[in-house]
């Protein structure tokens, strides 16, 4: 497996590599980390799909896009996560095969418990049951392909934060932020996990990534405290860039690596942070890059997939 500076950014990772003809999804693409990977996936070939709540947000992607030559096309389509019956519709909407499904979009922090219409808790209900409704509904495509990759995007806060199956939707314990965000992260290297193992004979590969520390809209909930305690916020509110946070390309080189790298060809089931594989780390909030062993453990994939898969419309 050839080796990637951790800060690398997506056009190294694709130098020389032809994705024309390649069709890909990329959830929330329309902003953030999202934007980066759809920028490069198209780049070099691929028709991109941004598949997004606000589908207009995806326009100046898809102008930029079109004068470059060389460039797959970049269409959208509207899918809210946190509706099953919207990603059902957008499932309905697909035809033919499907080679790359990044499950990009996420939410993080929300200061207040919030429950969806199934009853989920809104980070596990967006960050994973819809990711998980998503790629089970387009199964089929994604078979079709012959050798199609899924990604899901992680954080290191799954670190601290296994699922809670005696309550994953904080009924009985007390709700806070960063459990329901970091539950939900661990969620998305599990549903890698679970897919790897499930989808392994049609030729499907997944594997989960985290980006890195950047700046994007996902912090809009954190309070100026928090941000002020990683360092990126100065006294007057002003947003400063720590050493270690990432630009929003470099934070998208490791999607863009497991998405379409020929460099990682059959690699499934695996972490990756710095556009290499993480090693497993004791849970518990640090050091990163590292992985824990909750989140890759195949007992908890499969209890995972057996919660989620009765809500699938
Ligand atoms: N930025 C970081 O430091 C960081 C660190 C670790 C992990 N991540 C992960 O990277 C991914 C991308 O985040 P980002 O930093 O680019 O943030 P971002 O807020 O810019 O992008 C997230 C996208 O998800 C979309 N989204 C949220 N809820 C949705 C819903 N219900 N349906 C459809 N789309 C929805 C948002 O509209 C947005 O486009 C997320 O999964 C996040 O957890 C980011």
């Amino acid at each position: 497996m050839t080796e990637f500076d951790p800060r690398t950014t997506p056009d190294r990772i694709l130098a020389g590599v032809d994705l024309t003809g390649r069709r890909m999804i990329v959830t929330g693409g329309a902003s953030g980390i999202g934007v980066e990977t759809v920028r490069a996936l198209a780049a070099a070939g691929a028709e991109v799909t941004v598949a997004t709540r606000r589908p207009a947000d995806a326009k100046p992607l898809a102008d930029e896009l079109a004068a470059v030559p060389g460039a797959g096309r970049v269409l959208a389509r509207p899918l809210d996560l946190a509706d099953l019956d919207s990603v059902a519709a957008f499932v309905a909407g697909w035809d033919g095969p499907l080679d790359v499904l990044v499950a990009n979009a996420g939410v993080m922090a929300l200061p207040e418990r919030r429950l969806t219409p199934a009853g989920w808790e809104l980070h596990l209900a967006t960050n994973f049951l819809g990711h998980f409704a998503l790629a089970y509904g387009l199964h089929r495509a994604l078979a079709a392909s012959g050798a199609a990759r899924v990604v899901t995007l992680s954080s290191g806060a799954h670190l601290a934060h296994p699922v809670d199956f005696a309550d994953p939707h904080f009924a009985r314990r007390a709700y806070e932020p960063w459990s329901a965000y970091g539950q939900s992260k661990s969620a998305d290297v599990l549903l890698a996990v679970a897919i790897a193992k499930r989808w392994a004979a049609d030729g499907i590969v997944a594997n989960a990534v985290a980006p890195g520390s950047i700046h994007t809209k996902l912090q809009r909930y954190l309070p100026a405290e928090t941000m002020r305690a990683f360092g990126a916020m100065d006294e007057a509110g002003e947003l400063l860039v720590p050493a270690h946070f990432k630009t929003p390309a470099e934070g998208a080189a490791t999607s863009v690596l497991l998405a379409a790298s020929p460099t990682v060809a059959g690699v499934t089931g695996r972490y990756f942070e710095d556009n290499r594989e993480s090693p497993v780390v004791p849970g518990g909030g640090d050091p990163t890059p590292g992985v824990a062993a909750h989140a890759l453990d195949p007992v908890s994939a499969d209890r995972l997939w057996d919660l989620g898969l009765p809500l699938i419309p």
